[in-house]
C-alpha cells in the first residue's frame, strides 16, 4: 500500500472518528419532548388504569388501553426519553453505565464470576420510555410452543399453553418491514453457519439467522411499535422521570389497592412525594428486579423476611422475590485467519460503514453483530450457541459493562489489542437453566437498588448442559462448514484452571477436560440480562395475571415468567402484555361505562 493512499486512510480515519463521537454526542443529547405529561396541577387526580413502568410490558399494555379502552389511564415510568444513541444498533451498549441503565450489581455470587470484580455481575436494566427493549440487543424470538406447555404441565396452569399464546406470539411480531432479518451471504460467519445447517442435518439442532427489532437501519422497539403511536390519546397521561415508592392497600378481607405513593426530584434535586388514586386496576410493569422490589417495600411479601426489614406487613404473600432466573453464557474468543466483514476497527473506521448506515440503513453498524443461533430443544437439557462477528473488542467498554478483572478479560480475548483483528465470539447457554435466585431489599427505600442475587450455576445440571452447549460449540466451529474461515478457538488460559487446562492437546484436540470448561464457566461466564420468574405465575400471580389475594392489581412483565424462555424473553413478554391488556378490556365490557379523564 502505497503512502500516499495510507495518509488518507488516517486522515478518514480521524474524520470518521471525529463524525462518530459527535453522532454519539447528538444521539445522547437529543431527545423528543414527551407529550401529555401530568402536570403538577393535576396531580390530585385519579385514574382507572394507573401502569407503573414503560418498558416492554408497560408500552405495550398502555398502547391497548389507550387505544381501546373507555377508562383513564396514567403511564408512570421512572426515566424519561432515551437518546437518539438507542436508535443506533451497533452502538447499544455504549448506553449501558449511562443515564438510561439503572446499572445494577448483582450480590458477589457464590458458584460463578470468580473472574468478576468482586464476583459481581453487572445487570444492565433500562430506564425510560421503552425501559430494557430500549437497551437491548433487539434480537426478535418467535417463541418455542413447548416452552408454554411446559408452564401448563409442570406448574398446574391449565390456561396457559402454546393453544392460548400462539395468536398473542403472532400478535408481538412486529410486521415484515419493521425487522431486519440477517441475508444470505451476510458474511463468511453467516455463510458458514448457513453450509453447517446442511452438514448437521442429522442433529435435531435448530439454525436460526438473527431477526432484529430494527427499521430501515434504526431500533423499533416496543416504543415505536406500540407507545409512540398513542402517545396523544386524549385518554391517556403520562408520568416521566417518577419513581412508584409504595402501594396502598385497602383493610379488607380482600383488599384493594386504593393508591400509590409517587416521588419525583424538583429543580434542587429535593424530593417531591404525592399520591394517585387507583380507581380500577394498578397494573406492575416494573420488570423482575423492580416490581418485588416495590411489592417488598409496600409490606408485600413474606411475612418473616418483611419483619426482618421492620417493614409493616399489608399483605403476606410468599414468593414474592423468589424463583429468579437468568440465562447463563460462556463466551469464548475465535479468530480467523480468512478475511470476513466482521466488527473491528478497522471496518468501524472503514467511511463505507458510516456511508452505507446513513444512506440506506444498512452494514456493520445497522445490527448489532449476532448473525444467529443454532438451539436444541430436545432432551433433558436443551442448550443454545449464539455467533457475534466481533473481531476487536474494545477493552475499556467491554470491561466497563462485564465487571471483568483485567485478566480474565485478557485471557478471553487474548488478541483485543489487535485492533483489525477478524474472528468471532461462540456463545453457549443453558436455554433451561434449573438455578434460582432472588431479588430482596436492604431497606424499604426505592430510590436504593434492591438486592439482586442470580445464584448462578447454583445447580449442577447447568454446568453439565452447558459444557454440552460448548462441546456442540466446538463441533460447529470445527465442521468443514467453518474450514474456509481457518478457525482459532482460543482456550482461556487463566491461571485459576491451569491446573485442568488448557493444555497442547486442548488447542490440537479441541477436547478440554469437563474440569477446564467447569472452571473457566464459573470464572467467565456472564449473566444473559434475561431475568425472569420473581413475581411467578401460579404463586405470585393467578393465571389472570392478579396478584394473589388482592383484586385490583396485576403484573405484566417478565417476573410473571414461571420458568426461563427458550432464548430471548422480549417478544414473549409483549405476548403476555397483549394478552393481559385482553383480559382488562374484556372486563371493562362486562362492567359497564367508565370515568373520563378530567
Ligand atoms: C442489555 C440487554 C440486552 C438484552 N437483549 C435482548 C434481546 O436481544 N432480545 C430479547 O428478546 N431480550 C433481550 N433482553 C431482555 C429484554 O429486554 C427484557 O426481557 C424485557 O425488556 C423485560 O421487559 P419488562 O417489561 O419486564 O421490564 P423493562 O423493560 O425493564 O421495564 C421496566 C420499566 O419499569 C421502570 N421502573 C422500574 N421501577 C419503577 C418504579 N418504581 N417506578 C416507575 N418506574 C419504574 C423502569 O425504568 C423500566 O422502564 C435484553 C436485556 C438487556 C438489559
Amino acid at each position: 500500500m502505497g503512502m500516499h493512499f495510507q495518509k488518507i486512510l488516517v486522515v478518514g480515519a480521524i474524520v470518521i472518528g471525529f463524525l462518530s463521537t459527535l453522532v454519539l454526542l447528538v444521539g445522547t443529547l437529543l431527545k423528543d419532548s414527551i407529550p401529555n405529561v401530568l402536570t403538577p396541577q393535576e396531580r390530585q387526580y385519579a385514574f382507572d388504569y394507573v401502569i407503573v413502568g414503560a418498558g416492554t410490558g408497560g408500552s405495550t399494555l398502555t398502547s391497548l388501553l389507550a387505544k381501546h379502552s373507555n377508562g383513564t389511564v396514567l403511564l408512570i415510568e421512572a426515566g424519561g426519553q432515551f437518546g437518539l444513541l438507542s436508535r443506533i444498533p451497533l452502538l447499544t451498549t455504549f448506553q449501558q453505565k449511562g443515564i438510561n441503565d439503572w446499572s445494577f450489581l448483582s450480590v458477589p455470587q457464590h458458584y460463578s464470576s470468580r473472574g468478576l470484580i468482586d464476583r459481581r455481575q453487572c445487570l444492565p436494566r433500562g430506564k425510560g420510555l421503552g425501559g430494557s427493549a430500549n437497551l437491548n440487543y433487539m434480537l426478535h424470538f418467535e417463541g418455542y410452543g413447548a416452552d408454554f406447555d411446559s408452564w401448563r404441565d409442570l406448574h398446574n396452569l391449565s390456561d396457559w399453553s402454546w393453544a392460548h399464546m400462539r395468536s398473542f406470539m403472532a400478535a408481538a411480531k412486529p410486521k415484515p418491514a419493521e425487522m431486519f432479518e440477517v441475508p444470505r451471504g451476510y458474511s463468511k460467519l453467516s455463510e458458514a453457519l448457513d453450509e453447517a445447517q446442511a452438514e448437521f442435518a442429522h442433529k435435531d439442532w435448530v439454525f436460526r439467522r438473527s431477526r432484529y427489532n430494527i427499521k430501515n437501519g434504526l431500533r423499533h422497539s416496543v416504543l415505536q411499535q406500540f407507545l409512540n403511536p398513542v402517545l396523544h390519546s386524549s385518554n391517556l397521561r403520562l408520568l416521566p422521570e417518577a419513581l412508584v415508592k409504595r402501594i396502598q392497600l385497602s383493610p379488607d378481607r380482600l383488599p384493594r389497592a386504593t393508591s400509590i405513593l409517587v416521588g419525583t426530584k424538583d429543580e434542587d434535586n429535593k424530593e417531591q412525594e404525592f399520591s394517585v388514586e387507583v380507581r380500577k386496576e394498578l397494573i406492575l410493569c416494573a420488570g423482575a428486579y423492580q416490581t418485588p422490589q416495590l411489592l417488598l417495600a409496600s409490606g408485600i411479601g413474606e411475612r418473616s423476611i418483611l419483619d426482618k426489614l421492620g417493614i409493616p406487613l399489608q399483605h403476606h404473600l410468599p414468593s414474592v422475590g423468589q424463583n429468579l432466573h437468568d440465562h447463563f453464557n460462556l463466551p469464548l474468543f475465535v479468530s480467523m485467519g480468512a478475511t470476513g466483514a466482521t466488527i473491528n476497527q478497522r471496518t468501524l473506521l472503514n467511511p463505507m460503514t458510516l456511508i452505507n448506515f446513513l444512506s440506506s440503513g444498512t452494514g456493520p453498524l445497522g445490527n448489532f453483530g449476532v448473525l444467529g443461533n443454532v438451539a436444541s430443544h430436545g432432551g433433558s437439557s436443551p442448550f443454545g450457541i449464539t455467533f457475534f462477528g466481533a473481531g476487536a473488542i474494545d477493552e475499556a467498554s467491554l470491561m466497563s459493562i462485564s465487571n471483568f478483572k483485567g485478566a480474565a478479560f485478557r485471557a478471553l480475548f487474548p488478541r483485543y489489542y489487535n485492533a483489525s483483528q477478524e474472528g468471532f465470539v461462540v456463545i453457549s447457554s443453558c436455554l433451561q437453566p434449573r438455578s434460582r435466585g432472588s431479588v430482596g431489599l436492604l431497606n424499604r427505600h426505592m430510590r436504593r437498588n434492591p438486592l439482586i442475587d442470580p445464584n448462578y450455576l447454583s445447580r449442577e445440571e447447568d454446568v453439565a448442559c452447558t459444557i454440552a452447549a460448548i462441546r456442540s460449540a466446538v463441533k460447529l466451529v470445527t465442521s468443514a462448514a467453518f474450514a474456509s474461515l481457518h478457525p482459532r478457538i482460543h482456550w482461556p488460559k487463566l491461571q485459576e484452571c491451569s491446573n485442568f487446562g488448557p493444555f497442547e492437546r486442548d488447542f490440537s484436540e479441541q477436547l478440554p477436560s469437563d474440569h477446564y470448561l467447569e472452571c473457566l464457566l464459573r470464572h467467565i461466564g456472564l449473566g444473559s440480562h434475561h431475568p425472569g420468574g420473581t413475581c411467578a405465575l401460579g404463586s405470585v400471580v393467578d393465571t389472570q395475571l392478579r396478584l394473589q389475594g388482592v383484586s385490583n392489581v396485576r403484573i405484566v412483565d417478565a417476573s410473571v415468567l414461571p420458568r426461563p424462555v427458550s432464548g430471548n424473553p422480549n417478544s414473549v413478554v409483549v405476548a403476555i402484555a397483549l394478552r393481559a391488556a385482553s383480559w382488562i378490556l374484556k372486563s371493562e365490557l362486562q362492567a359497564g361505562p367508565a370515568s373520563d379523564l378530567k
